[in-house]
C-alpha cells in the first residue's frame, strides 16, 4: 500500500485528534497535532514574560521564536504522543484554559505560523503522516492525498471538552469552555493568515450526531478508498 499524506482540519474541540490519532495508530503512520505546537508557543510565551496581560511583545517572540523546540514522544501509558518545550514534557499544562484562551491571538502571528508550517512540513516529507489542525488541507499540506474537513454545533464541541475535563476531575465551567470555543472559531476563521477555511478537496464530516466509534469507521472508509 501506498503511504499518503492526511490533513484533518475543523473546529476547536470537534475530535479531529480522536480521529486522527485512532487512524494513525492503527495504519501505523505519524500522528502529529499541530494545534498543540501553537499551544507550546503560547505556554512559552506565557512563561518567558511575552505577554503583558492579553498585550504580546511581538518584537520578543520574533527575537525567540527559532530558541522555541517543539517535538513529540509517545507516552507509553496513554499511547499518545505527548508534547515537548525544549526537552520538557508540557502535555499538561498546554491544555489549561489560560492557554486555550491565549492560544489563538498568538496563531494569527505571521512569523510564528511561517515557523510552525516549516516544522510541520519537514515532519511530513516522507508522507505516512496524519496532522491535525486548522490549515492542513490549505496551506501545510495542499497536495494531501485525504483531506477532512470536520465540524459540530458549538454546544456539543463544548460539552464533549466539559465531559473530559470533568471525567479527568478537572475544575470546569461549561459556559468559560462554550465561550473559549466560539472566540477561537472566530478568530481562527478572520485572521489574515491561513484562515480556518475548508479546502475545496476536502470532504467535510459534520459529527454532532455521529459517536467516535462510528466517526472512525467513517475516517477508515475515506483512507481505505484513497490509499488503495
Ligand atoms: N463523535 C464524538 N462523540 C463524542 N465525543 C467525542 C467525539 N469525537 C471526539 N469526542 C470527544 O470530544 C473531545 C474533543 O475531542 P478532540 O480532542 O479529538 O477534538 P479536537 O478537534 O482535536 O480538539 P482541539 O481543536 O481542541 O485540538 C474529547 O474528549 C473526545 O474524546
Ligand atoms: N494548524 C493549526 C492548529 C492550531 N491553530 C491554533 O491553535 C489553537 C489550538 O489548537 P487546538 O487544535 O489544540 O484546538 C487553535 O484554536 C488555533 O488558534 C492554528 O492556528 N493552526
Amino acid at each position: 500500500m501506498k503511504k499518503i499524506t492526511i490533513a484533518i482540519d475543523g473546529f476547536s474541540s470537534c475530535g479531529k485528534s480522536t480521529m486522527a490519532k485512532d487512524l494513525a495508530r492503527e495504519v501505523g503512520y505519524i500522528y502529529i497535532d499541530s494545534g498543540a505546537m501553537y499551544r507550546a508557543v503560547t505556554l512559552y510565551s506565557i512563561e518567558n514574560g511575552i505577554f503583558n496581560g492579553d498585550v504580546i511583545d511581538t518584537e520578543k517572540l520574533k527575537k525567540e521564536i527559532k530558541n522555541i523546540r517543539i517535538s513529540f514522544q509517545l507516552n507509553k501509558e496513554t499511547g499518545r504522543p505527548d508534547t515537548y518545550l525544549n526537552g520538557v514534557n508540557v502535555e499538561n499544562k498546554i491544555r489549561s484554559m489560560e492557554v486555550s484562551s491565549k492560544v489563538s491571538p498568538i496563531s494569527t502571528l505571521d512569523f510564528v505560523r511561517e515557523e510552525m508550517v516549516a516544522q510541520q512540513q519537514a515532519m511530513g516529507k516522507e508522507k505516512g503522516i496524519v496532522m491535525d489542525g486548522r490549515d492542513i488541507g490549505t496551506t501545510v499540506f495542499p497536495d494531501a492525498e485525504l483531506k477532512i474537513f470536520v465540524t459540530a454545533t458549538p454546544e456539543i464541541r463544548a460539552q464533549r471538552r466539559y465531559d473530559e475535563l470533568k471525567a479527568k476531575g478537572q475544575e470546569a465551567s461549561f459556559d468559560e469552555i462554550l465561550e473559549n470555543v466560539k472566540q477561537r472559531d472566530y478568530i481562527d476563521q478572520n485572521r489574515e493568515v491561513s484562515p480556518l477555511r475548508k479546502a475545496e478537496d476536502a470532504l467535510l464530516l459534520d459529527n454532532t450526531h455521529l459517536s467516535i466509534e462510528e466517526q472512525k469507521e467513517w475516517l477508515f472508509g475515506q483512507f481505505n478508498k484513497v490509499s488503495k
